[in-house]
């Protein structure tokens, strides 16, 4: 994990917004370097929708103008970061628990750019432990309708709840997250269509066939990954 990496990438991706488009800001370290960025070009008639109360926090701080999904249903451009990238732009996200607002904020976007440190780039995705959204009340019995689920994905270990020193943590939307450590995700796409059957799941981290670039800062600079 590099700072520097991250600021790089955050950099470059706020030089793909223009004055007056609807942004949407993603959650996490690397994002927080895009809207430190983006707020520094102070661009004409910006609105910012942003994906957690954190990054909400910090844009306002920064004096952007913020929005949301209600008042502006259509997003010109969001960049977020992510916890693994894989063959196809592929992603896991949820590592800050926000996965589910951002899910909502990538799939209401013309465009999506992923920002990242090299160490995301991953040829197969699973390593990171795949964050589940799910709803508080039954948890435990959704948790064992998900251990189903992996199981029948070659994947032994249930996931198991998130906690924090002060009890469960709970994300902005007042669910709980349930964290999979997969090692290997064989099927993505299978296993993103089969969490999301599951009664009591909100939402998983797998965000598939959204990401229009990637952007990987480098030590000097960064790359860029197309789909
Ligand atoms: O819930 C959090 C988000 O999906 C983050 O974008 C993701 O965890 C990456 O965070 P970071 O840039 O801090 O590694």
């Amino acid at each position: 994990m590099s700072d520097q990496q991250k600021k790089n990438a955050g950099e470059a991706a706020a030089a793909h917004v223009e004055a007056g488009m609807v942004v949407g800001l993603g959650t996490g370290s690397t994002a927080a370097w895009f809207v430190k960025a983006l707020a520094a070009r102070n661009l004409p008639d910006l609105r910012c929708v942003p994906t957690s109360e954190r990054t909400a926090d910090l844009a306002r701080e920064l004096g952007l103008t913020l929005s949301t999904l209600e008042d502006t249903p259509r997003i010109d451009l969001t960049v977020d970061g992510a916890d693994e990238i894989g063959p196809g732009l592929a992603l896991i996200k949820g590592g800050g628990a926000a996965l589910l607002r951002e899910k909502l904020v990538w799939e209401a976007s013309s465009r999506c750019i992923c920002i990242a440190d090299a160490a995301k780039v991953v040829p197969v995705l699973g390593t990171f432990p795949l964050p589940i959204e799910v709803v508080a009340f039954g948890h435990k019995t959704t948790a064992n309708r998900i251990a189903d689920v992996l199981a029948d994905h070659d994947i032994p270990m249930p996931a198991r709840v998130r906690q924090a020193d002060r009890g469960l943590i709970r994300t902005d939307g007042g669910n709980l997250i349930y964290d999979a450590a997969c090692k290997v995700i064989n099927d993505p796409a299978r296993l993103a269509a089969d969490l999301k059957s599951l009664t009591g799941v909100v939402e998983h981290g797998l965000f598939l066939d959204l990401t229009d670039l990637a952007i990987i800062g480098t030590d000097a600079g960064f790359e860029t990954i197309n789909p």
